[in-house]
């Protein structure tokens, strides 16, 4: 077997520890390296001649990537977990037992296990590159720093700073580690080995005390403040996750443990609280999705198609849409792009809206002034067709107007180059009919961000009958290099994300013109595990933006979409949602006091509100819609398969990440309860809840969607 770690013995007393597993891209840590490892460290202790120790990655990219995911997702039993985190611990106790100074030299990812096993050294440099990121993701994967993470992050950078990095998962950069006490230096790669070799030649440093506060000291290091900011921490917590995630409990609870009763103690809890959360039906959701977009990573989109290079970018349409994709094209792509207006006021906001979350980059200190002015200089502007010859890709982001998009098309062809790619923003009008304005229709495809561009991750690729595999590839390639998570489906109304949303809307607004109270319909979904409940989520989009897109699904799908009668109403009210100030809730000073609903609503619906409903059926009611709908997509194939289906909503609207998507989510209950839950309401509200025959053909066979 081709060995992991390769150690080498300098004339200097410095050993070099260097871990490359063999044939991967990224190191990972697995069970198997085990007896690798312990064999070399006792060879180090037995070997006088060797002075200090240097750990360092023989990747050109990363440190190392944490345990291996794989393996986790092996595991039969918590059993056989509880006891990876042992072996884990043993490994990592037996380096930080060496008495020469053992250094880690980070450069690149170094998370998860990767840092913990960075911890268990006696001192950390890294790299000053943008590819350095230090972190403990496990709580995205539904589970918990079980590398001793949980005992050493806290004696290292503190209490509060560790549950901060532990709950959250963030990643954070060579300035932020040295300033919070995670690594002891941060050098140019150029001199970060030796830099290291330097420090482990300068034996041991008994670590100095952190400057804390005195509120911190208080609070740190007295079991009342301590006990005071873990029951704080589990009330946070509480509230963001609404009970649906176990793992930030049991973290809190390691480091309570740890801190009370000593790092032994602590540590077993860990073994314990990791085994049990990586056999929850949660932390398997989430590597589901972790394994599902690893996979996505390497697809063209098109099968054996080449992307083409995007060398320049243009968007048409300065708005909200426009700034955000012509930003990301910038920002991410490092892609020149040309923003094209018939307003040199839209030119202006769009340039506005760059310059503003670039800046916040600066104060946050992520970049310098100098680096946002050079990727500002990438983005020009023009209210005439000029300068877009050269475009390989023009996205339009103009008003949802069939002719004007014609025009646009139309335009492009004539001013642009053979190979231009025409990608539509459209969300809601079918791109076969925005490609019949087209010479070349093989050029043209649809390009779904949502909003705010800049921050949500996905992005849907239209493609219509014509659209080239080329086009495919290349317009999927320059999504991701904006940083997007691209899924390819088929053109109809509404595509996939807003076709599944607009039922579930629907239902809530069903519900609330039942008598269902605003905050109850919107607190029961958020109960459910959404980010927002459907009533604060139409708000935010523009209640005119629901209402100019559900008769055109409704006349394209069909009955089932027909909105039940509040839009005309809300309309005729001039309520817009947050846009206008004028919505479901207050905005504007009289919100100053935190959200409330804005009462008058219900006498605009004509309604009282009634007594609230139980949340559970309240949920279930809009979820089996969109789950419905999911289902049909699949049918007609507008997606590709249950994988982009679960990724589009988890992305897109953020159906809840820990129950995997719609689909792990109906495998879960299973295809008979489904239909048995659908027929229910069914026959009590109508046709709009009828199964599809998918469901329906599994349900009788007792299938499933993913094996
Ligand atoms: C006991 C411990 O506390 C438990 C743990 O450590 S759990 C693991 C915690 N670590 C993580 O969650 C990090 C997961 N990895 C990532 O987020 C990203 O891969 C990354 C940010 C490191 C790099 O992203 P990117 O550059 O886009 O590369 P990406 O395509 O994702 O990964 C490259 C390869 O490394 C693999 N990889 C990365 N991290 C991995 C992991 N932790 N386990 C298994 N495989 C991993 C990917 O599967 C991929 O393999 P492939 O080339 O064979 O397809």
């Amino acid at each position: 077997m081709e060995k992991t770690f390769n150690l080498t013995r300098r004339d200097d007393g410095i050993a070099l520890l260097t871990m490359d597993v063999p044939g991967e891209t990224m190191n990972t840590l697995k069970a198997q390296f085990a007896p690798e490892i312990t064999a070399i460290l006792q060879e180090i202790k037995a070997d006088s001649s060797i002075k200090g120790l240097v750990l360092i990655s023989g990747k050109a990219d990363s440190f190392v990537a944490g345990a291996d995911i794989s393996m986790l997702d092996a595991c039969q039993t918590a059993e056989d977990a509880r006891l990876l985190s042992r072996q884990g611990h043993h490994v990592f106790a037996e380096l930080e037992g060496l008495s020469i100074p053992v250094v880690a030299a980070i450069h690149g990812a170094c998370l998860g296990g990767g840092l913990e096993l960075a911890l268990a050294c006696h001192q950390r440099v890294c790299s000053d590159s943008s590819k350095t990121m230090l972190g403990v993701p496990e709580v995205q994967l539904g589970l918990l720093p079980g590398g001793g993470g949980t005992q050493r992050l806290p004696r290292l950078v503190g209490i509060a700073k560790a549950l901060d990095l532990m709950l959250t998962g963030k990643q954070v950069r060579p300035k932020q580690a040295i300033k919070m006490g995670l690594v002891d230096d941060v050098v140019p790669e150029s001199i970060l080995l030796e830099t290291a070799i330097k420090m482990a030649g300068a034996g041991k440093k008994t670590r100095k005390p952190q400057k804390t506060s005195l509120v911190t000291k208080l609070l740190e290091g007295t079991p009342v403040g301590r006990n005071i900011m873990f029951d704080q921490a589990s009330k946070q917590v509480t509230k963001k996750t609404q009970g649906n995630y176990p793992a930030p409990f049991k973290i809190i609870d390691c480091v309570r443990e740890g801190m009370a009763s000593g790092m032994d103690k602590g540590l077993e809890l860990e073994a314990a609280h990791f085994g049990t959360l990586v056999a929850t039906p949660e932390s398997a959701a989430l590597r589901s999705i972790f394994f599902a977009t690893t996979e996505m990573k390497k697809e063209t989109g098109a099968g054996e198609a080449k992307p083409r290079k995007v060398a320049k970018a243009v968007v048409l349409g300065g708005g909200l849409m426009g700034g955000g994709i012509a930003s990301v094209t910038t920002t991410k792509a490092k892609v020149p792009v040309r923003v094209k207006d018939i307003s040199e006021k839209g030119l202006s906001n769009a340039l506005g809206y760059a310059y503003s979350l670039l800046d916040k980059g600066v104060k946050r200190r992520h970049m310098t002034p100098a680096q946002r002015d050079k990727l500002m200089s990438l983005m020009t502007t023009t209210t005439e067709y000029r300068g877009v010859k050269d475009a390989d890709i023009v996205v339009e982001a103009v008003f949802e107007d069939l002719n004007l998009k014609h025009q646009m098309v139309r335009d492009i062809e004539k001013e642009c180059g053979e190979h231009t790619i025409f990608a539509s923003n459209t969300s809601s009008l079918p791109i076969t009919q925005i490609a019949e304005a087209a010479s070349r229709p093989e050029n043209v495809i649809g390009l779904h961000y949502f909003s705010p561009v800049e921050k949500m991750p996905l992005v849907e690729v239209i493609a219509h009958e014509k659209t080239s595999p080329e086009t495919i590839a290349t317009t999927v390639s320059f999504a991701r290099k904006q940083g997007k998570t691209p899924i390819v489906v088929k053109d109809c109304a509404g595509f996939y994300v807003n076709r599944i949303l607009a039922l579930y809307m629907n239902e809530a607004a069903q519900l609330l013109l039942e008598g269902q109270p605003v905050e109850h319909l919107d607190k029961a979904l958020v109960k459910f595990g959404f980010p927002v409940g459907p009533m604060t989520l139409l708000d935010e989009v523009g209640i005119d933006v629901g209402a100019k897109i559900s008769p055109i699904l409704e006349k394209e799908l069909g009955e089932r979409f027909k909105a039940p009668a509040a839009f005309d109403k809300l309309m005729a009210d001039d309520r817009k949602g947050r846009k206008n100030g004028k919505g479901f809730y207050l905005y504007g000073k009289a919100a100053k006091k935190g959200k409330k609903v804005d009462e008058s609503v219900y006498g605009v619906l004509g309604l009282v509100p009634g007594s609230a409903k139980e949340a559970g059926e309240i949920a279930e009611r809009c979820v089996v819609q969109m789950l419905n709908e999911a289902v049909r997509c699949l049918e007609e194939g507008i997606i590709a398969s249950p994988r982009d289906g679960d990724i589009g909503a988890i992305f897109g609207i953020g159906f809840p990440p820990f129950l995997g998507g719609p689909f792990r989510y109906m495998d879960t209950l299973g295809a008979a309860k489904m239909v048995s839950l659908l027929e229910g309401y069914q026959a009590k509200y109508g046709e709009r809840f009828a199964p599809t025959e998918l469901l329906k053909s599994m349900a009788a066979d007792g299938k499933r969607f993913y094996g």
